[in-house]
């Protein structure tokens, strides 16, 4: 483009687009701002703060009064520059920004109902193609007819009595972790002291991945038992972050220029690869790994293959996150633990029934945990049809990307007042305090819609099984010497300042090392 050109471009980006109405970074005019962050800035991870900080950004101050403090540490509100409880500034958060030049990123329940459950008008964006590894696969498929045949295929794994079977086998998974975590910690029998720190994120991910290959191929595999193979969480960290960055950024496509900037990364991958493929080749006659395959026989063959991205799980984040708040939250953990340990006599006690269903403590703690810092915590791109769509009352014309960013949905102060503390109180019913009752219909950890998570239930259940037992068999403080694992600091860079927020990297789902955690066997 010459010089003319170029200014004729940018003025047409800028006042002149069907989208030039809307706020948002002037880079975002010009470039995908997922692209800015995740290829030129190199800070992937970020993108789910990004959009939040944008959301306020083009938004506008109102004045607020009556700030309450609600047992928030002194240094959070001094981070947000509220140095008393009198009167304080607050940003209105703005609902619609513009996030690239044909990019509109919602931040309202009206909006995101407009786009998640309208799977007509509005498909999966192309940028999920880059995501196929040799075969499409449920989470990739854009095409909602081919979208709805393997759903179909793999739906009824996920029933609940599907689910239900499956469950024995997931109580000797958390059984494996428990026995797993008093070794590492060197507990004693009895022991009143305590065991050695240890990083919760690595323990529970060897766990929930042995759940799920259980699940998924019929074999697990094992890493509780074979510490030489606890590389493949590393290896499948590594795959994600890859993709994320090709998800974005696909013309490193050409040339291959990923395969310098992600060496190592893509030598984990083929690792973790091999390793799946071993599995799917032993896969148990009801798998579901095994249904898909007996299908793809009849149809065509690589098709569908069942995604890598999707036998990773996001659960393992979750039960280290709620550990996480847990020990930072005193009052939380005393009032869970008051909840676990009245209702369950011993370990074996902790299955579904009435007695987990009773706790609804624990369901509200796992709520708050999903909402504060879900696993999926980034945009959910969708594109919109030939006929253009009205979202939240904008009609946005074909061809246009949306989404709505769920961490920072579940941050908007409009649906969860004071969005950065972790108050599970808000989720009971009959809530005990109105000035912090949550908005359920913005509360969307598994998306919505056709295209929300299949594996919704089974992360639900391996998520209050884990939890519940260990709080019924373990105490547990932060460590000391590693308090900063996983945790906010005010140096922590643009939305990473709150020391009370477990922080994730987002990379398609979420994933963050710590915390790292002291244990000791539970005081009667
Ligand atoms: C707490 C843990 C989990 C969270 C927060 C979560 C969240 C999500 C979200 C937000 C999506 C939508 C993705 C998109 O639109 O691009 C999704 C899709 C999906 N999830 Fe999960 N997920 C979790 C655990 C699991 C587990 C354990 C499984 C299965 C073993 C699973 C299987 C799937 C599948 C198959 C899809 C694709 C659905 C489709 O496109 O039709 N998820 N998940």
């Amino acid at each position: 483009m010459c010089g003319p050109q170029v200014v004729g471009y940018t003025i047409y980006q800028v006042y002149f687009h069907p989208l030039a109405q809307y706020p948002g970074p002037l880079i975002g005019k010009f470039l995908k701002m997922e692209v800015v962050h995740r290829a030129l800035m190199r800070s992937g991870g970020d993108v789910h703060l990004h959009i939040r900080h944008c959301h306020l950004r083009y938004g506008k101050k109102v004045p607020e009064v009556n700030f309450e403090c609600n047992g928030a540490p002194f240094i959070y509100h001094l981070k947000r520059g509220q140095t008393n409880l009198g009167t304080v500034f607050v940003n209105v958060i703005g609902s619609i920004v513009r996030y690239g030049p044909n990019v509109l990123i919602f931040n309202t329940v009206e909006g995101l109902k407009d786009i998640y459950s309208n799977s007509k008008d509005i498909v999966k964006d192309d940028c999920y193609q880059v995501l196929h590894v040799g075969a499409k696969s449920i989470l990739t498929e854009t095409n909602p007819k081919s979208h709805t045949q393997r759903a179909k295929l793999i739906v009824p794994g996920f029933l609940s009595h599907s689910i239900n079977d499956f469950e024995p086998r997931i109580r000797e998974h958390v059984s494996s972790l428990l026995t797993a975590l008093s070794a590492a910690s060197k507990i004693e029998g009895q022991s009143v002291s305590w065991g050695q720190p240890l990083v919760m994120s690595d323990w529970c991910s060897y766990s929930t991945l042995d759940m799920i290959t259980d699940l998924v191929f019929g074999r697990s595999s094992n890493l509780i038992g074979q510490p030489e193979l606890r590389h493949i969480v590393s290896d499948i960290e590594g795959m994600l972050e890859h993709a994320s960055f090709l998800l974005h950024a696909p013309f490193v496509l050409l040339g291959r220029i990923d395969k310098l900037l992600f060496k190592g990364k893509i030598r984990g991958t083929r690792r973790y690869r091999q390793m799946i493929k071993l599995m799917m080749q032993e896969a148990g006659e009801n798998q579901i790994y095994n249904r898909l395959a007996n299908h793809a026989a009849s149809n065509s063959p690589s098709s569908f293959a069942l995604s890598r991205t999707e036998i990773c799980s996001e659960t393992a984040l979750l039960v280290v996150a709620v550990l996480f708040y847990l020990a930072m939250y005193k009052h939380v953990y005393e009032r869970l633990r008051r909840e676990i340990h009245s209702t369950f006599q011993s370990l074996e006690d902790i299955h579904t029934g009435p007695a987990l269903q009773s706790c609804t403590y624990l369901d509200a703690c796992l709520k708050e945990t999903l909402r504060i810092s879900p696993g999926v915590s980034s945009a959910l791109y969708r594109k919109v049809g030939k006929r253009g769509a009205v979202i939240d009352g904008h009609f946005v014309p074909s061809g246009c990307s949306v989404a709505t960013g769920i961490y920072s949905l579940h941050h908007n102060e409009s649906y969860f007042p004071q969005p950065d503390i972790f108050i599970p109180e808000r989720w009971l019913p009959g809530n005990e305090s109105n000035s912090v009752s949550a908005t359920p219909a913005a509360y969307v950890p598994f998306s919505l819609g056709s295209r929300a998570c299949l594996g919704r239930n089974l992360a639900l259940r391996e998520l209050e099984i884990m939890t519940s037992a260990i709080v019924w068999q373990f105490d547990f403080k932060i460590s000391l010497s590693h308090a900063s694992l996983g945790a906010g600091h005010p140096l922590g860079g643009s939305g990473r300042t709150n020391p009370m927020e477990f922080q994730l990297s987002d990379h398609i789902v979420s994933h963050k090392k710590g915390p790292a955690l002291q244990l000791r066997p539970r005081k009667p």
